[in-house]
């Protein structure tokens, strides 16, 4: 299957393809030509996939040189990408080389960023491995490191010139790795997609919707290029692919990166605050009790972790939709859509429940 993500001035397209990884080599070379080419990756993913990429790539005359860090969302950090900086300089990478991004929504973001930036920026591919990035984080061109003031702080806005999905890739995932790519999924449904949601309905667990993943991989990566090619730089519309995100990403800083996943904090973050908007009636009576039932079926968290409510609210006033004082808040008020909720940023502490 093939999606076309049509952008103002860089077009490229997904391919979502079944044991496709070993073919990357003939895939790139229908892409770009005479590159020298890295690998950005992870342990991980390097011991269980790096060498059939690299000799794939190397096969169709690429001279190629593969970079791995720790795996983990520490490793979106600013110290990261200057280490990857000088491995690239020391491997001689030129602008007319390119970067192949292999690996989770941690190389997607951190490998994309240094690859954006390096030079002023290289050309890259993202091919990722894990369900959350196929769904997710490989689409749509948003890079970025976190700092300790708060995720993804520091970024650019750089597309891809292809993405490579091999669905096979997450067979090697464990179940939590799994459930983490759902809450995206989850996401992009309730903001976007009623017969997603229906078909998730329809899944009695994640095994199912593994089993079924190239078909849902390819439904979520239409909603994100539709959303995308409509608002790509983030001032409208595609703010809605924030939804959960406010609450979500100030968790992942309070509580250490990496101890609670983005997904596990993203699935909070829709409930709690979708729970709050409920009460104040800004959205339809049901739906938090709706995403409560979806995301637990797929072992999601839901529940307020142990964490200080003010240092949370310190934590998301760092949140790229506020504009000066005002916020603008992602609210599902029916499943299947998502509005635009514009507030003072204090208010914020009415959907965290701080007491006053
Ligand atoms: N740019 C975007 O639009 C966007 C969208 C959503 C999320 N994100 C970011 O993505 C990150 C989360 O991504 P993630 O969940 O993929 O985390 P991740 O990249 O840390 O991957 C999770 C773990 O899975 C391992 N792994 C990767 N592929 C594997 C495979 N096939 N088999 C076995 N293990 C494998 C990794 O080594 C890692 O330990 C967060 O930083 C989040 O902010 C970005
Ligand atoms: O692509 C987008 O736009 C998204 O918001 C997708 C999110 O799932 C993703 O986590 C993104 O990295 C969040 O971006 P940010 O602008 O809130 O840092
Ligand atoms: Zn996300």
């Amino acid at each position: 299957m093939e999606l076309p993500v049509n952008l103002e001035h860089h077009s490229y397209k997904i391919s979502i393809k079944t044991n496709s990884l070993s073919q990357i080599g003939n895939w790139l070379a229908n892409l770009w030509h005479k590159r020298k080419l890295a690998i950005i990756t992870d342990d991980t993913v390097n011991a269980l996939y790096g060498s059939i990429v690299k000799t794939s790539l190397i096969e169709a005359g690429f001279e190629t040189e593969l970079f791995s860090v720790t795996p983990g969302e520490a490793s979106k950090s600013l110290t990261t990408a200057s280490l990857l900086y000088e491995q690239l300089a020391e491997f001689g990478m030129t602008r007319s080389d390119g970067v192949v991004i292999l690996g989770g929504g941690v190389v997607g973001d951190l490998g994309g960023f240094v690859a954006s930036t390096y030079m002023r920026g290289l050309s890259f591919v993202q091919v990722p491995t894990t369900l959350l990035a196929q769904v997710d984080s490989s689409v749509g061109g948003k890079t970025a490191v976190n700092t300790e003031v708060a995720k993804n702080l520091v970024g650019t806005f750089a597309q891809p010139d292809g993405v490579l999905i091999d669905p096979q890739t997450l067979q090697t995932l464990n179940s939590r790795q799994i459930s983490e790519g759902i809450a995206e999924i989850v996401k992009s449904a309730a903001i976007a997609d009623m017969s997603l949601w229906s078909k998730l309905e329809q899944l009695d667990n994640k095994e199912a919707l593994v089993s079924e993943a190239e078909v849902i991989v390819h439904a979520c990566c239409q909603i994100k290029a539709r959303v995308v090619e409509e608002d790509e730089f983030d001032n409208g519309n595609r703010l809605i692919l924030n939804f959960g995100h406010t609450i979500g990403h100030a968790i992942e800083n309070q509580a250490g990166y990496g101890e609670i996943t983005h997904g596990e904090a993203v699935s909070i973050g829709m409930v709690q605050l979708s729970k709050v908007a409920e009460k104040k009636g800004l959205i339809a009576s049901g739906v938090t009790a709706s995403l409560r039932e979806m995301l637990t079926k797929f072992d999601l968290p839901i529940e307020w972790p142990d964490l200080n409510r003010e240092q949370l609210y310190g934590a998301l006033t760092h949140d790229k939709k506020t504009r000066g004082s005002q916020l603008k808040l992602i609210l599902v008020p029916t499943i299947g859509q998502a509005v635009i909720h514009q507030l003072p940023i204090t208010e914020m502490k009415e959907f965290l429940e701080i007491t006053k």
